[in-house]
């Protein structure tokens, strides 16, 4: 399988801190990461260098073997961001806000396609036309989730997801998260939820002050076996 996003020695320093230490990684398409660590270990920062909103203090970011940089438009266009609250107009309906943010991107799309979009999200028909004022986080999530799919991303970046969902919905956020992977959509997801994590992660990693110190397959680890480790790690 081809890589997909790669970091080599990526390392980002606020004048003496350093908030990620020399990151190597290799992550597949159709893989599910997540990134789990305590609050300043260094998921966030990781985030925002593959999507270049942070310059690199040193090595380099790469989405599909191109280096991102803030000004870096061929890298940008591979990627979505699904931050932890995603912010939509909410006195327009799903449907208003898929299609105002795809056209933002440069896509047109008819509406029976925005509604194809929102469907493979997870949003119910029922749901598409109403404003997004009264919609659930889980709800507002999937909106995200149609916008990424209509801006035809290739990976899919998440800072707690599954934060503040019921169980209900982080169940239909994991079934949807495994079946954009089963299309080939790489997700790279920031999380604090450990059982989560193992149960829709392809492979998890720990990061600790700055430094990702295990990358664990989820193939071979249960949610107590991982919590052990993680307690160990930080
Ligand atoms: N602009 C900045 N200037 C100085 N330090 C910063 C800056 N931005 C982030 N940091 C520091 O970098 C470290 C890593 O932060 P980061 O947000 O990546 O952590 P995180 O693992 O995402 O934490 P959380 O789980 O709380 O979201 C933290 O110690 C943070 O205080």
């Amino acid at each position: 399988m081809s890589v997909v996003l790669e970091a080599v020695n990526l390392t980002k320093t606020y004048q003496q801190y350093t908030a990620l230490r020399e990151l190597s990684l290799s992550i597949h398409a159709g893989e599910i990461f997540c990134l789990l660590g305590q609050n300043g270990a260094g998921k966030t920062t990781t985030i925002n260098l593959f999507l270049g909103f942070l310059e690199a203090s040193g090595g380099k970011a790469l989405i599909k073997g191109v280096e991102v940089t803030p000004n870096s438009s061929a890298a940008k266009q591979m990627i979505a961001y699904i931050p932890e609250v995603v912010q939509l107009y909410g006195n327009l309906s799903g449907l208003e806000n898929l299609d105002f943010f795809s056209r933002l991107a440069g896509f047109t799309y008819s509406s029976v396609a925005l509604a194809a979009f929102l469907n493979k999200a997870g949003l119910q028909t029922e749901a598409h036309n109403k404003r997004l004022a009264a919609y659930s986080k889980g709800m507002r999530q999937k909106v995200g989730i149609a916008i990424a799919l209509s801006k035809n991303a290739d990976v899919i970046f998440m800072d707690e997801p599954t934060s503040g969902l019921d169980p209900k919905a982080t169940a239909e956020f994991t079934a949807i998260c495994k079946e954009l992977a089963a299309d080939g959509k790489t997700i790279f997801m920031a999380t604090h939820d450990i059982f989560n994590a193992v149960n829709v992660g392809t492979r998890i990693g720990i990061m600790k002050q700055g430094s990702l110190v295990h990358t664990v397959s989820t193939s071979g680890i249960s949610a107590i076996e991982l919590q052990q480790l993680y307690l160990e790690t930080i």
